[in-house]
């Protein structure tokens, strides 16, 4: 146990934390002990801030330039990759995340390192101006980018290392020093990346990772005076609740990244081979615990027995069970608690008319009888004033909604608080890019989905969220801009005599 017994990291040190207390990390597919945590308090986490403070002001890491912190990052994603199937089996256990999709995900956190470490080395950080008015027109105008400060990144358990980098990864680039709070659910991922971190040579109190409850150490990083961004993944009422912290505090830039329930579009020319297996991807990935999951499933009339009809035939062949196994297609559920939300959520569809076409039969099996399960539920005949249809499940569960035409399915579609992502299955592509641009959404995939890309911005219309992680804004989010004037004239005087004559 020794070795999965995991300290806070803070100021470059490994330490215990003020109270010495340990939390469990439980594998969600068997119940067994994955390792302790350490419980960070609000002392703690004011030592976090500090340390991050303080590096942030001598300049080690925010006056570097551009092409060594990009030296560190790419050391960091070699550190990774030397590691990653260890990595991903932590993920395996912590999560219950099946070994691809741990793999997929260490696999994208390398990528998100690599490509901001690219981008800083080319010249994003100045942008010449040049003025358009006689009065300034002997001077020189430029923008500046430069770090925000002490930024705090706050994760959940779902995909705790790449959501941990699309903070991590452009907050580092951009020369900020960071306080980490990881899930404690499944923190262990993280904590190790203050190894690897330490490893490639990031200086001290740059990256500080704390582990705790949410309402401790999440709500004082969200108030904390001195932290000057928060970038925030989770659900949407905490987001709220860190909206409003963060601005009573200080002002500080939120960045929030939050819940979905994102409409998948089967238009009726669909490849319905394609689009069918690609829609149970959409929902089932990760036994249904992803934001963007396309859980509202929007089937023509004219082809919805069918749909219906080859979705329960496909969904009957994912493997559910250990998820360490490369056959395994969905692992369980991670806790108990997010188990029995889903099963009430289950309740409230059968209760409402929904009709559950597959789910109805437990899943049957030694390998059940620990661990959290739920199994492929799909509910056919839903409308989209239904609870299952308005509000995220987080669990395993398609409700496929019949409409009658593309308008019908576009107006559904819209109707929704969220706007986190979705789908269009089409063989006619300028057709579905014309409806996935009348979707209020963030992320459109056209016949495919969940396929994430660090070039690409990521992040929610609505109330799934305020502003983008990934892409070049992803970064620029991780910056302000100074405005610098320089006077060619060498004579500003000259320009203010009316006052000063
Ligand atoms: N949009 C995205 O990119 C994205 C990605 C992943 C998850 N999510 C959303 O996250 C939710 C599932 O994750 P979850 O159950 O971990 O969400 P959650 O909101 O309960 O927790 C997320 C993180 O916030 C912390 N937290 C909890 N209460 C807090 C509080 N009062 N103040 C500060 N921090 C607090 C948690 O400890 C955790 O680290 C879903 O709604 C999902 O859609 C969104
Ligand atoms: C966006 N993503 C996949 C990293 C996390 C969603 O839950």
């Amino acid at each position: 146990m020794k070795e999965n017994k995991y300290s806070l990291f803070i100021d470059g040190e490994f330490v215990e934390g003020s109270t010495k207390e340990w939390f469990e990390v439980i594998n969600p597919a068997d119940e067994s002990l994955v390792g302790l945590t350490a419980k960070a308090t609000v002392e703690d986490v004011e030592a976090a801030v500090q340390a991050a403070k303080r590096a942030f002001d001598n300049g080690s890491w925010s006056r570097l330039s551009a092409t060594k912190r990009a030296e560190v990052l790419l050391g960091m994603a070699e550190g990774m990759a030397a590691r990653q199937r260890e990595l991903a089996n932590l993920m395996v256990e912590e999560s219950g995340s099946t070994i691809h999709k741990a793999t997929m995900e260490v696999i994208l956190s390398i990528n998100t390192l690599k490509y901001y470490a690219d981008l800083i080395r080319t010249p994003y950080t100045y942008e010449a101006i040049v003025p358009n008015d006689d009065a300034f027109i002997y001077s020189y105008n430029f923008v500046q980018r430069e770090p925000i400060g002490v930024c705090a990144g706050i994760v959940p358990w779902n995909f705790p290392l790449a959501v941990g980098f699309w903070k991590i990864a452009p907050g580092l680039a951009a020369g900020n020093t960071m306080v980490i709070k990881v899930p404690t659910e499944a923190p262990l991922v993280l904590m190790e990346i203050a190894k690897i971190a330490q490893d490639a040579g990031l200086p001290k109190g740059v990256l500080n990772i704390v582990a705790g409850a949410g309402r401790v150490v999440g709500e004082y990083l969200a108030a904390h005076p001195q932290v000057d961004k928060i970038s925030f993944t989770g659900s949407t009422g905490v987001g709220k609740r860190i909206l409003e912290l963060s601005s009573a505090s200080n002002l500080k830039i939120a960045t929030l990244e939050l819940g979905g329930k994102s409409a998948n579009i089967i238009l009726e020319d669909a490849d319905l081979a394609v689009a069918i297996d690609g829609s149970l991807f959409a929902t089932m990935l990760h036994s249904g615990q992803v934001c963007e999951s396309g859980t509202r499933l929007l089937v023509p009339k004219s082809r919805y027995d069918e749909v219906i009809e080859g979705l329960v035939s496909r969904a009957k062949t994912i493997k559910v069970g250990d998820p360490s196994k490369e056959e395994t297609g969905m692992g369980p559920i991670i806790s108990k608690k997010q188990k029995e939300k889903i099963e009430e959520y289950i309740q409230i569809g059968i209760k409402e008319g929904a009709k559950r076409v597959l789910g109805e039969e437990a899943l049957q099996g030694k390998v059940y009888e620990k661990g959290f399960w739920v199994p492929p539920t799909i509910f056919a005949d839903v409308n989209n004033q239904m609870t299952i249809a308005r509000e995220e499940i987080f669990g395993p569960v398609v409700s496929v909604i019949p409409y009658k035409s593309e308008a019908e399915a576009i107006a559904i579609a819209n109707d929704s608080i969220y706007g986190l992502a979705g789908g269009v299955w089409s063989k006619d592509q300028r057709r579905a890019v014309e409806v996935a641009k009348r979707m209020h959404t963030g992320t459109i995939w056209v016949n495919s989905y969940h396929l994430l890309n660090p070039i690409a911005p990521f992040g929610g219309y609505k109330q799934s969220g305020l502003g983008r992680e990934l892409g070049i804004q992803g970064l620029l989010a991780y910056t302000q801009s100074k405005h610098i004037h320089v006077d060619l004239e060498n004579d500003g005087g000259s320009r203010y005599r009316w006052m000063l004559p």
